[in-house]
């Protein structure tokens, strides 16, 4: 597999849609990088691929080299701590225009995600964080059996699990939780995304969806809890949109310089990082999981 020289698989699971996990996946994988662990991102979710709008790389396409499908860079700054790099592959790369609809059957599903683990180049990675669409679909099944047969021991680190704080996302995601259980995937933890509004004028927190499902239900599994996520507004104007603000070509960050690849949208794929109130949060998340790996002797830090 292309996968030998990945350190750490982490899957980013969830029971239904629409909760976060490929905001998850991408904010996790830039606080990972942050910290010195060379992170990459493979998107399975076939019929909705979201990571490259999320990088605001949707018309950036992969290439074929000689070992492989290679992943698109991306590059992410902080001032203070230096240069995320990460790599990117997901199914978006590959279409021509986003929105083209993907309408396939089970069988090719299983052979694109089957592809996707065997032929792209990753070079060496401490981490693989992958994201996958909701439920357990055909998509799930691929990746579940192949990194089960094919990983070598303690490689596939586990899953963490997204929900929202409400009883009706609980009881889908309780299905995810059993598809591990039923497939032998470990579970690094659950996480509440959206618990709370933090009013940006008062600071005061407001439970919309209510709180504490994801506790509840990590404790039910007996599996850890992560954390608590709040809802941003500000984190959809950078993500979401596209307007996480860009470092113009040139500029010095932590001693280097940076800028100066040009994204396909005549952007730059360095962007400033941690312009929003989620990212010490995901850093702390991030930490959390080196830290489950380096307690069971896995994890590299
Ligand atoms: N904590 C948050 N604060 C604000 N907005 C958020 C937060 N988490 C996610 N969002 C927004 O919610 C929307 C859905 O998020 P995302 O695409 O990550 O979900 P998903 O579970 O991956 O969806 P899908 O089921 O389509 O794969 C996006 O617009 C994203 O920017
Ligand atoms: S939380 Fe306070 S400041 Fe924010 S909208 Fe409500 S009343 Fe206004």
């Amino acid at each position: 597999m292309s996968l030998d020289n990945v350190g750490q698989i982490v899957l980013v699971l969830s029971g239904k849609g629409g909760v976060g996990k490929s905001s998850i996946t991408t904010q996790l994988a830039l606080s990972l990088s942050l910290l010195n662990q060379k992170t990459g991102i493979l998107d399975i979710d076939l019929t909705g691929p979201s990571i490259p709008h999320l990088f605001s790389l949707s018309s950036a396409k992969v290439t074929q080299a000689p070992g492989g499908w290679l992943p698109v860079p991306i590059h992410a700054a902080n001032e203070n701590e230096g240069i995320a790099e990460l790599n990117c592959m997901s199914l978006g790369f590959l279409l021509r225009e986003r929105g083209d609809a993907v309408v396939w059957r089970g069988p090719k599903k299983t052979a694109m995600v089957r592809q996707f683990l065997n032929d792209v180049a990753w070079g060496s990675l401490d981490y693989l964080l992958v994201d996958t669409p909701p439920g357990t679909s055909d998509e799930h099944i691929a990746l579940a059996e192949t990194l089960l047969r094919s990983a070598r021991a303690g490689q596939l680190a586990g899953a963490v699990v997204v929900t929202t704080p409400q009883a009706v996302a609980t009881a889908d995601v309780r299905k995810e939780l059993n598809f591990c259980k039923k497939t032998g995937i470990p579970v690094l933890g659950v996480v509440e995304n959206m618990s709370g509004f933090v009013c940006p004028h008062c600071s005061e927190c407001t439970y919309i969806f209510s709180s504490g499902g994801g506790k509840a239900m990590a404790e039910e599994f007996g599996v850890r809890f992560l954390g608590t996520v709040p809802v941003d507004p500000q984190f959809v104007a950078l993500v979401e949109e596209g307007r996480r603000p860009v470092y113009p070509v040139g500029t010095r960050v932590a001693g280097r310089e940076v800028g100066g690849v040009e994204a396909p949208e005549g952007g730059l794929l360095v962007e400033k990082y941690r312009d929003c109130s989620l990212c010490p949060i995901f850093e702390g998340i991030a930490r959390e999981v080196i830290g489950i790996r380096t307690s069971a002797g896995n994890g590299k830090v």
